[in-house]
């Protein structure tokens, strides 16, 4: 599997013409593949990810955990090995477009001996780096950044004195997580206190203290915004990857969108998965949600309602919404989701531009988006290198006939089975044309 950026597939979203009813099933987790395989790393002994995500960004994990000494194997689509060994350097990480690599990793890079420099995408090098350098620093970590961001090199010397650190993780909750996850490791542990505006994601801060506890951490994270991890060892275990429950939203927005009916299997009773929220969110939004221990079902009826909400819990799902928020019957404000100008481009901007050239009326505000639907027009829709923003074209892309994706391929990040998944399930409708 290439790791490189994909070359651009432009795509026309199939439409669908009667409601789609389909049962999907999904790969792992990208953020629990992410978080397993750090947490591997950094354990003695031996450790699997069963039902984990291959994509981009997991290979990419993968990749520079391997430049740092460690056995990964992934030959096994069901079953990933991973052999943690003394890290070392030098090394080179490419990290793709992926928050996950280039956040979680050069602390790790930091117990290794010998420089690991760290460089990914263009677009990589906009996202934020900031804080987690100067916070790696005041804990006795050598970094080398000219601008403050990607290119990096993290000088490692084979340990990490840790200690109190101050971070403002307005950014991205993603600097908490790269601070936390390998700190057992640091020769006092860490206390991490957030100083700054709310920090976004805090489902991943969870599923991160969580995921620690379960690999043997002592976590404290009682006290809002301060986190301690003491130091310890943490040994190898299996860890059993849930399906990706962000990468469902597309999915379960075709319910909506059709009137029809979509099932995801296997969806976890109880789960630090952002994507949880989309039971409460579409049911806010017109459908009617039915979780059993065989999966997740969304009913639609075709009436889309609009959203007033503070996505700021779960903004990697705000493509899907405001897609789903252009087709509705009323008008829609999704605020508290101004850091998702930095994911893998300004989404906030792009879902104006493309909404827009599609006929809705979309006000951008410094934290959110305000979305007057209209009726649509097809029209190229560019999708920025960014996943979600194919995930909300193929949405709209159901019931608007013409909506031409400049590039598919970039779904590979975290569901290079998505355009495959997605004709499947409109091939699936009576009369459908994907
Ligand atoms: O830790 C993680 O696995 C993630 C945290 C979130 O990042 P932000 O806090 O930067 O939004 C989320 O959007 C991203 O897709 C995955
Ligand atoms: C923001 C996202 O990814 P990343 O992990 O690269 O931040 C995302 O997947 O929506």
């Amino acid at each position: 599997m290439a790791i490189a950026t994909s070359t651009p597939v432009p795509w026309p979203a199939p439409t669908a013409s009667g409601p789609v009813t389909s049962s999907v099933r999904l790969p792992g987790s990208k953020s629990m593949t992410a978080r397993a395989l750090v947490l591997a790393a950094v354990s003695t002994g031996t450790s699997t990810l069963r039902a984990p995500l291959r994509a981009r960004d997991t290979e990419l994990m993968a990749a520079g955990l391997r430049a740092l000494g460690v056995h990964v194997s992934s030959r096994d689509d069901e079953l990933w090995t991973v052999r943690a060994r003394p890290l070392s350097g030098p090394a080179s990480i490419d990290v793709g477009l992926a928050g996950t690599v280039m956040r979680f990793l050069p602390a790790v890079a930091a117990l290794a001996d010998g420089p690991v420099t760290f460089d990914g995408d263009p677009a990589a090098r906009q996202r934020p780096m900031a804080p987690l350098i100067t916070a790696l620093r005041a804990l006795g970590v050598d970094i080398a950044s000219a601008n403050g961001g990607l290119p990096l090199t993290v000088n490692g010397s084979g340990r990490v004195q840790g200690g109190e650190v101050t971070i403002d993780a307005s950014a991205s909750s993603q600097l908490v997580s790269g601070l936390l996850l390998a700190a057992s490791e640091f020769d006092r542990g860490i206390v991490v206190r957030h100083d700054g505006p709310k920090v976004p994601s805090a489902p991943h801060l969870r599923m991160t203290t969580q995921m620690l506890r379960l690999a043997g951490a002592a976590v404290d994270d009682s006290t809002p915004n301060v986190w301690t991890v003491e130091s310890g060892r943490l040994t190898g275990r299996a860890w059993n990857i849930e399906p990706d429950l962000s990468g469902a939203a597309p999915f379960l927005a075709a319910a909506l969108v059709t009137g029809g009916e979509v099932t995801i299997a296997d969806w976890p009773i109880g789960t630090t998965q952002p994507g949880d929220q989309l039971r409460e969110l579409l049911t806010t939004m017109g459908g009617a949600a039915t979780l059993t221990p065989e999966g997740l079902t969304l009913r639609g009826t075709g009436r889309i309602h609009g959203l007033t909400a503070d996505l700021s819990e779960v903004g990697e799902l705000t493509p899907v919404l405001a897609a789903l928020a252009a087709l509705a019957d009323s008008p829609s404000r999704l605020t508290g989701i101004g850091h998702i100008r930095a994911h893998e481009t300004d989404r906030l901007a792009a879902l104006a531009r493309e909404l827009g050239r599609l006929g809705v009326q979309v006000h951008e505000l410094a934290d959110g988006l305000e979305i007057h639907p209209r009726p649509l027009t097809g029209s190229v829709f560019e999708t920025y290198d960014d996943h979600r923003m194919a995930h909300a074209a193929a949405v709209i892309g159901l019931t608007v006939p013409g909506v031409n994706l400049t590039d598919v391929a970039c779904t590979s990040k975290t569901l290079p089975q998505f355009p495959a998944l997605w004709s499947a399930m409109v091939r699936g409708t009576a009369g459908g044309n994907g």
